[in-house]
């Protein structure tokens, strides 16, 4: 198959106090998110001056993307656009269109299989492309990149890093704590062909991180950010209330927190974690440091070019690179991820 350019695909976020209002209104229309939930989320963006953090890193992303394609020949134009927030993937698709794109691959920025990891942005890009009409350009999704070296071995640095910053005596009280982004438990049930695959996924990284840096300590995968309905059961436990418990029984003295869960250190990171965890941290007596996101590591830039590679090298099949041993797809079957569609 042959492709003519790459679209990074993202989740998108206010950049000046005012749009964060409509930004949060865009992404939980139709979500049963209740009001005084969004009234707390929009603090935690005022905090920071409205300005999510997620737009310029997808800025470097895409220059870091675009520098490395350069260097190794790659003669693709690289787009950008989002579910949320400008530049909106309509818009994109719309451009790609005027400029004669006709066949293009997405990045999307989450590394796991679940309906708002995958299927949603597969749905971003369906209904973009409906936006654009009949000659908008066909948009293939990368495959999922979970257990890439790629996205594992900048985590597993970070999370090594950020252990060199707590106080080596307390190492052997020391814990890993492995965060990702909560989901509804149904939707945690649903993922990917046969689904649990978001959770297994994630258990999977957890596994290969903590291999990687840190055998001899002991950790932990746990869930942060939940949003939704009280009523509504989420993954649990949270990331807060999973230190509670670990200071409660005694044994542990530091912690390293590592979103797995995420490619960069967005909102969802410095609010959720670096200020929250943080806080909750520190009011038990636990030393706490943050393990980094991948971002524009070279690594995790040069993966995007070998999953490009998988998709137009002959054989490219053949050049997957993974850690891990759970099951791969490239494209998803209709049924995955979406409950209602479920056999
Ligand atoms: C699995 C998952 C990822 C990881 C995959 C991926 O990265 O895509 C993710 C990422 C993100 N989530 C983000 C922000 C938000 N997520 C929300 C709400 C929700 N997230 C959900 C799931 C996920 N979310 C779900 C099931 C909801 C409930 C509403 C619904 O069913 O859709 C809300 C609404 C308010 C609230 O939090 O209640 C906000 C503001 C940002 C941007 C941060 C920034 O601005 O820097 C990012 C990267
Ligand atoms: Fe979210």
């Amino acid at each position: 198959m042959a492709y003519d350019a790459l679209v990074l695909v993202s989740f998108g976020g206010p950049e000046r106090p005012e749009d964060v209002l409509p930004f949060l209104q865009n992404v939980t229309r139709g979500r049963g998110v209740p009001p005084e939930r969004l009234a707390e989320v929009v603090e935690h963006y005022q905090h920071f001056g409205g300005v999510s953090p997620i737009n310029q890193q997808c800025r470097d992303l895409l220059a870091a993307i675009r520098a490395d394609f350069a260097a190794h020949g790659v003669d693709l134009p690289v787009y950008w656009g989002n579910r949320n927030w400008d530049p909106m993937l309509a818009d994109t698709v719309a451009r790609m269109r005027d400029d004669g794109i006709t066949t293009a691959l997405a990045l999307v920025t989450s590394a796991y299989g679940g309906y708002s990891s995958c299927r949603q942005y597969q749905e971003d890009i369906a209904k973009a492309r409906a936006a654009v009409g009949p000659a908008a350009p066909v948009i293939e999704k990368l495959r999922q990149f979970w257990d890439h070296p790629g996205f594992v071995e900048p985590h597993a640095d970070a999370v090594r890093a950020a252990l060199g910053r707590l106080d080596p005596a307390k190492r052997a009280t020391t814990r890993l704590v492995f965060t990702a982004h909560s989901v509804p438990v149904s939707a945690a049930a649903n993922a990917g062909p046969h689904g649990g695959r978001y959770t297994a996924q994630l258990a999977e990284v957890a596994r290969l991180v903590h291999a990687a840096a840190a055998p001899d300590l002991p950790y932990d995968l746990v869930w942060q950010s939940r949003s939704g309905p009280p009523q509504v059961p989420w993954l649990e436990p949270d990331v807060n209330d999973h230190l509670a418990a670990l200071a409660e029984a005694g044994t542990t003295t530091a912690v390293v927190v590592s979103p797995i869960g995420f490619v960069s250190d967005h909102l969802e990171v410095v609010w959720d974690l670096d200020t929250e965890a943080l806080a909750t941290a520190r009011q038990l007596g636990l030393d706490f440091a943050r393990a980094g996101t991948p971002g524009t590591d070279p690594r995790f830039v040069a993966m995007v070019r070998e999953l490009v590679a998988e998709r137009t090298e002959p054989g490219g099949e053949r050049l997957r690179r993974r850690l891990g041993e759970l099951p791969l797809w490239d494209t998803c079957p209709t049924v995955c991820c979406v409950p209602a569609r479920r056999p």
